[in-house]
C-alpha cells in the first residue's frame, strides 16, 4: 500500500498534487462514492425513463425499482442469477431478489444512501443485457 508522507512544511501549492499521487483505487473510491449518492432530479428523470422502457417500475413505498423476469427453465433463471451475482460482487452493489423456479423478482436500491443511485441504474442495465442473452 502506497502512503504519501508530507511534512507540515509541505508547500500548500503542491498539496493538491497529493491526491494525484494516490494509487488509482483511492481516486476511484471518490468516483465510486459519488455513484452511490442519490440520483439528481435531472438524472433521475432521464435514467428512469430509459429503465421504464425496459420494464422496470418504481416501487410505491420506497425509493427503489422493481422488475420481474421469467425464463424458460430454472437452470436459465439460476444461470442468470449467477451472472448477476458476480457483477454484484464486482460492483459491491447487491440486488434484493426472490426466485421461484423460472421466475426472478428483483428490487434495486442503494442502502448506503437510502434510495436510487447511479449504481442501481448501472446494475439494472446490466440485468437487462444479461437477461436478453440467456
Ligand atoms: C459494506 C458494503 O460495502 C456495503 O454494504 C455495500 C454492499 N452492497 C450494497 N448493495 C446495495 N444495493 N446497496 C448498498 O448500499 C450496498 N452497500
Amino acid at each position: 500500500m502506497f502512503t504519501l508522507r508530507t511534512s507540515s512544511l509541505w508547500p500548500r501549492r503542491l498539496s493538491g498534487l497529493s491526491s494525484l499521487l494516490l494509487p488509482p483505487t483511492s481516486r476511484n473510491s471518490s468516483k465510486m462514492a459519488s455513484d452511490s449518492h442519490w440520483l439528481s432530479a435531472a438524472d433521475r428523470e432521464q435514467l428512469l425513463m430509459e429503465l421504464r422502457a425496459t420494464g422496470w417500475v418504481e416501487v410505491e413505498d420506497r425509493d427503489a425499482i422493481y422488475k420481474e423476469l421469467h425464463f424458460k427453465t430454472f437452470n436459465q433463471a439460476f444461470g442468470f442469477m449467477s451472472r448477476v451475482a458476480l457483477q454484484a460482487e464486482k460492483m459491491n452493489h447487491h440486488p434484493e431478489w426472490f426466485n421461484v423456479y423460472n421466475k426472478v423478482q428483483i428490487t434495486l436500491t442503494t442502502h448506503d444512501c437510502g434510495g436510487l443511485s447511479k449504481r442501481d441504474v448501472k446494475m439494472a442495465k446490466f440485468i437487462d443485457k444479461i437477461a436478453l442473452n440467456m
